[in-house]
């Protein structure tokens, strides 16, 4: 299906998820700009993860649309939706640890049949050169902010449109969050995608993000430019 000329890099339409019978989504709208950093953030359990699951194709939804570039991919299986553009990069990073660094790295390719491009995996290695120190440990032995330098990396060999990151800090040393920090203003000055970052920090969120939105209960409740993100809804919405 060709691509029609859109303003948004992604767009999410009455997004609404039910799981085991509860509505954990009730009709979600997202709107992430090309370019752009968004922030989709809310306190533990209000649905950020489910919104990346159904938009990734691993959960089923009852109603909604997801357009990529214009293009709808709500009917597309998980691998198709990889293939139209998104990269993700779910919570817990999903690393192999038996499997070295370097074919954690490429096993998404593999598995798909896709060329490696070495200056895609170049600029990893300068993005992340503990990828590339590593290569033939074990992901296992890799600590987590390293496990999650190799989950990024990852997810940039298939070139999305939009890149997905669920909780990239989580459990993480200050320094690596440093580093993944870096990589993704990198990324978006490069201007190449844009960056879905779903994140309970709230610093680095402000750092890095170019708009935002809260969920709470399954539900937007705020959202915006993140200039816009003032104290005030941080207290109502954020703080625990
Ligand atoms: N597979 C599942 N089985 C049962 N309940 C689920 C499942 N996935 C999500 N939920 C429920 O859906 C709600 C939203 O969960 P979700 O993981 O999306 O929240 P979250 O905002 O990402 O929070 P956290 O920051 O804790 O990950 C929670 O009440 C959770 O218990």
């Amino acid at each position: 299906m060709p691509a029609t000329l859109t303003e948004e890099n992604l767009s999410i339409s009455g997004l609404r998820v039910s799981i085991g019978g509860s509505a954990i989504l009730r009709g979600i709208d997202l709107s992430i700009r090309p370019q752009s950093v968004f922030c989709l953030m809310g306190r533990n359990g209000v649905g950020k993860s489910t919104t990346l699951k159904a938009l990734t194709g691993l959960y089923p939804i009852d109603s909604g649309k997801f357009e990529l570039q214009g293009v709808d991919i709500t009917r597309l299986g998980s691998a198709d939706r990889a293939r139209a553009g998104l990269g993700y990069v779910p919570q817990g990073r999903d690393i192999f640890p038996l499997l070295t660094v370097e074919e954690n790295l490429f096993i998404g390719l593999n598995a798909r049949g896709w060329k490696k491009d070495p200056a895609e995996i170049d600029r990893i290695f300068t993005l992340f050169p503990i990828i590339k120190e590593f290569l033939h440990r074990k992901g296992g032995m890799l600590s987590g902010g390293q496990q999650q330098q190799l989950a990024i990396g990852r997810a940039l060999l298939t070139k999305p449109k939009l890149l997905i990151l669920d909780e990239p800090t989580e459990g993480i040393q200050p320094n690596i969050i440093d580093q993944i920090g870096d990589a993704i203003k990198m990324l978006r000055a490069e201007g190449k995608m844009s960056i879905l970052l779903v994140e309970q920090y709230l610093d680095f969120c402000k750092e890095l993000g170019d708009d935002f939105a809260i969920l709470e209960r399954g539900a937007v409740a705020a959202s915006g430019e993140m200039a816009a993100l003032s104290d005030d809804i941080v207290r109502e919405f954020l703080t625990v």
